[in-house]
């Protein structure tokens, strides 16, 4: 075994000796049969929630509903849920509440996909009842059970299908495609965050453009904020070949396939739910990359943007335009790495040395001077150091 779930064994461990059956679980034994990185591990057991916290006095309490309790081992946290059955469901989404049960196998046939429903003990061995292997071989999505029954449970789940189509290049099997293709108005009830954790992997994933395909094959797309009647846009998105860009890039060529500009941006973004402070980068992004599909940049708007800013305008900028040499991209890191200041902080100036300078009381001309050093600056007219600038605002004054 290796880690992050040798590091997680004692838990496991002291689960077992006070008597209950403990297993890892979920995406960690699927990644890892994969041979691929493994994000948290998640373990279940047999105890109830109050059993696990009787154990582990250090625990969070985060979704007990549910059967999870989040137990602090060795400074790393790790989700423990009680085995259990989801009960009834309630409009499509997952149950306010859950039936614990004691049985292993009940609890992984309540799983969505086979590859997600093994289970794996402390020593290595697996539990496999539905096959999750051989689809893992296979690289095959294929629903534990019925599909509808799957689907119904909890709509989400025909969204992540396409999702791992997206991170691990699998194909969705006939029966689940079907399903997946006569339910998706389901995904109508599912909560936005829910629907943003799912797009966003799908956004990242390897597989990204087979999987954008598969959003408009099956119509998922008309169930996604912002996206309903976009088809054409959507298909513009896949011809890109975008496997090189990140989440904020993704989300900002998504943006440039919809035309979206000014404060549509902010509506369709804030739809999704995303946190102001990403909202604001990818603002920052489409209104350089707007002006670098007109133009080339202009040292101050080199200034205005910043590293990132411009790395990130540039992959769109050789993207959109299906250029494949990458070069351009240092090149204007280099010219970004020349500008004479990089932020407003390295001015040489404050303006308490402007009111003193020209001996007149704050106002809004302070900021308006600094604003016109620092463009100086940035064009080369005048250098960063006081006693020039001094000397060309002088100079400035009296013209
Ligand atoms: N709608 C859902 C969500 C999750 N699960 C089950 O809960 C496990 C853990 O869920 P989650 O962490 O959300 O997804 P992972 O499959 O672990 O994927 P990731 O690696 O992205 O965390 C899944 O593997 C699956 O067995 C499920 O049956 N139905
Ligand atoms: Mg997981």
């Amino acid at each position: 075994m290796i880690e992050p779930f040798l590091s997680a064994i004692p838990i496991l461990k002291k689960l077992e000796d006070a008597g209950f059956e403990a297993y890892f679980v979920g995406g960690s034994v699927r990644d890892y049969l994969l041979n691929k990185p493994i994000s948290d591990v998640d373990i279940a057991t047999s105890a109830t929630p109050q059993e696990v916290k009787a154990i582990f006095p250090k625990s969070v309490d985060i979704g007990i509903e549910h059967g999870t309790v989040l137990i602090i081992h060795n400074h790393q946290s790790y989700e423990v849920t009680t085995f259990r059955t989801e009960g009834e469901y309630q409009d499509y989404r997952r149950p306010k509440e859950v039936s614990f049960i004691r049985n292993l196998t009940e609890d992984l046939e309540r799983r969505d996909f086979t590859m997600n429903a093994i289970a794996m003990d402390r020593n290595g061995r697996l539990i496999d009842p539905f096959n999750g292997q051989e689809a893992i071989k296979q690289k095959i999505i294929k629903t534990v059970g019925q599909a509808t029954d799957r689907f119904q449970e909890d709509a989400l789940r025909m969204m992540r299908a396409v999702r791992f189509v997206s991170q691990l290049s699998f194909q969705i099997e006939q029966e689940t495609m079907k399903a997946l293709t006569q339910l998706i108005p389901l995904l109508e009830k599912i909560a936005v965050e829910r629907k943003r954790t799912e797009f966003e992997k799908l956004l990242i994933g390897i597989n990204r453009r087979k999987a954008i395909q598969l959003l408009l094959e099956t119509n998922l797309v008309s169930y996604l904020p912002g996206l309903k009647r976009q088809n054409k846009q959507i298909e513009l998105l896949h011809t890109f070949e975008c496997e090189h860009l990140n989440l904020k890039e993704m989300w900002s060529l998504l943006l440039y396939c919809l035309n979206h500009s000014g404060r549509s941006i902010e509506t369709f973004l804030r739809e999704w739910r995303l946190p102001v402070k990403v909202i604001k980068e990818i603002k920052q992004i489409i209104l350089y990359l707007t002006k670098r599909l007109e133009q080339e940049w202009t040292v101050y708007d080199l200034f205005l943007a910043g590293r990132s800013t411009i790395t990130s305008v540039e992959k769109l900028y050789l993207t959109i335009n299906r250029i494949k040499e990458e070069q351009s991209i240092q090149y204007w890191i280099d010219q970004y790495d020349q500008l004479p200041i990089k932020n407003s902080k390295e001015l040489d100036v404050t303006g308490s040395d402007l009111i003193e300078w020209f001996k007149q009381p704050g106002g809004p001309w302070v900021k308006e001077s600094l604003l016109r050093i620092e463009r100086a600056i940035i064009f080369q007219e005048v250098e960063n150091e006081k006693r020039k600038i001094k000397e060309w605002l002088m100079k400035c004054s009296q013209n």
